[in-house]
């Protein structure tokens, strides 16, 4: 039987993340993939602009989609209002299956400037509503209203508890390399309080737009497939560092490039 995933997130014309990335990190796992499109992500010249999509056209496409019978996961990327938010969450209370949240509140491209409320929104409507959420640490620190910056392994778990409960969801915290720099860690929360740290050695790389919305789209399709939510996460993360491995550059004129979600397929 056919496994069917839905991410509802923003397009991101260079596939350096948003639907893009998700809808070929599916398709490579073999999953049918739908979306519900938030807004359109302009990126040029280090400087990122969103347009967002009206609420009557997120609601018609969330209702297009509701004529499929069950989705085996949701993923949520970014959206850009109070108002998206109130919309989405108001979807999903119907909706009883694994839920992906990816709080994208900043780009590496550069910064996103968000409506005021829009923290207040996730804490208050969607990460209650999620399985798990994905933020990076600078999103971690936007939700938790802090400008504190965890430094250390130590920190960073004080950090990742304090998130959990504030989101009252499970937890996957992409921390980075607060202790050295040959290494990335990832912390996972469960909400029963369970914990792991995933660490992997650090690829140098310019190449690295999409790789958190690759991982967060890995962890839906695996949880789409019924895996346990903490392998679910092992194996989201094992698939984004070989998607990071085999990262590709877009011109000799841009400096930056993008992670492949679809490098299993390379050799076919
Ligand atoms: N250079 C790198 N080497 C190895 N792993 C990386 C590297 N950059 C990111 N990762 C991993 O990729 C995943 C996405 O992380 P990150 O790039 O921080 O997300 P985001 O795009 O949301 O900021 C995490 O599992 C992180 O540990
Ligand atoms: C529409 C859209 N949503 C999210 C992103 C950012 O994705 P992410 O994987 O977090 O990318 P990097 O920050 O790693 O570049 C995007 N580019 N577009």
């Amino acid at each position: 039987m056919v496994k069917k995933v839905l991410t509802i997130a923003g397009s991101d014309s260079l596939s350096g993340g948003g639907l893009q990335d998700d809808l070929a990190t599916f398709a490579t796992e073999g999953l049918a993939a739908f979306s519900v499109i938030t807004g359109i992500a302009l990126i040029k010249e280090g400087e990122v602009r969103v347009e967002a999509l009206s609420s009557a056209l997120l609601k018609e496409q969330l209702a297009s989609v509701d004529q499929v019978d069950q989705f085996d996961a949701i993923k949520v990327g970014m959206l850009q209002s109070v108002e998206q938010v109130v919309i989405v969450s108001d979807y999903l209370k119907n909706y009883i299956g694994p839920v992906v949240v990816d709080p994208v509140l900043s780009f590496k491209e550069g910064e996103l400037s968000l409506e005021p409320g829009m923290v207040d929104a996730y804490v208050n409507y969607l990460l209650p509503l999620a399985t798990i959420m994905t933020p990076n640490v600078k999103e971690g620190m936007a939700l938790l209203e802090t400008t504190e910056k965890p430094r250390s392994k130590t920190t960073a778990l004080t950090f990742a508890k304090a998130l959990c409960q504030r989101g009252r969801c499970s937890l996957y915290l992409k921390v980075g390399n607060p202790v050295n720099d040959e290494e990335y860690l990832d912390l996972f929360f469960d909400e029963n309080g369970h914990r792991s740290a995933f660490r992997h050695h650090a690829v140098t790389t310019t190449n690295g737009h999409g790789s958190g919305c690759t991982l967060s789209a890995a962890l839906t399709a695996q949880l789409a497939k019924g895996e346990n939510l903490h392998d679910a996460a092992m194996k989201a993360a094992d698939f984004t560092q070989k998607a990071i491995e085999n990262g590709y550059s877009l011109s000799a004129g841009l400096p930056e490039g993008n992670v492949l979600p679809n490098w299993p397929l390379l050799d076919k």
